[in-house]
């Protein structure tokens, strides 16, 4: 993959991680997942807008039959720093009290959205609560978070693609990639 299929070439400055490593490592965990869940009733909750992505190409790997939400929060804005603020922006459709519920992030940074999240969904109920990451940065954790399954470990470098922005471009790109520090000012 150039890094300038889609004309951003200048505005990159590596590919991190390349579709075909995604797509392997999202079979990877969709089987572990199907392992986990079978035989139950299986909600994912993706959160919008960085894990459409994730969801739609994981929803896609997994085998166990299963029902898919969307809740919206923000605490990003147009920066590449958390705020630690989360905002509510959609709530989800579903009641899931007594549910599986599976949680899909594109990316786990401060762990800041997340840990709101999970406090926020823990509260209604559901029958489990678990979480799947395509990305962590453990060296940027400001809170601890139990995460079950993990796709890649990354720096602690701002990244962009295959969902994730930076002042709500780059989501479309098919990689991973580390933006150029003239694009953000760095
Ligand atoms: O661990 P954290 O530091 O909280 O960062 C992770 C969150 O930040 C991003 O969302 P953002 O708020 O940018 O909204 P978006 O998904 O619409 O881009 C990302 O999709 C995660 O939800
Ligand atoms: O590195 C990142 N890139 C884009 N969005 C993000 N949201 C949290 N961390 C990131
Ligand atoms: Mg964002």
């Amino acid at each position: 993959m150039r890094v300038d299929e889609k004309d951003m070439g200048s505005d990159l400055q590596s590919v991190l991680i390349t579709k075909e490593e995604i797509d392997a490592k999202l079979a990877e965990l969709a089987a572990k997942i199907d392992a986990e869940y079978a035989g139950k009733d299986l909600l994912i909750v993706g959160v919008l807008k960085g894990a459409v992505m994730v969801m739609a190409d994981l929803a896609r790997a997994l085998s166990t039959p299963l029902t898919m939400d969307w809740m919206a929060v923000s605490s990003y804005g147009a920066g590449t720093q958390s705020s630690g603020v989360v905002r509510i922006l959609k709530d989800l459709d579903t009641d899931i009290k007594d549910k599986h519920v599976l949680i899909v992030e594109d990316i786990i940074d401060s762990g800041l959205t997340l840990s709101w999240l999970l406090s926020n969904l823990g509260s209604r109920q559901p029958a489990s609560l678990e979480v799947v990451t395509l990305l962590r940065k453990p060296d940027a954790a400001k809170v601890a978070i139990d995460v079950k399954w993990v796709g890649f470990d990354i720096p602690n470098e701002f990244v962009v693609g295959y969902g994730l922005d930076y002042a709500e471009k780059y989501r479309n790109l098919p990689f991973v990639g580390t933006l150029a520090p003239h694009v953000y000012g760095g």
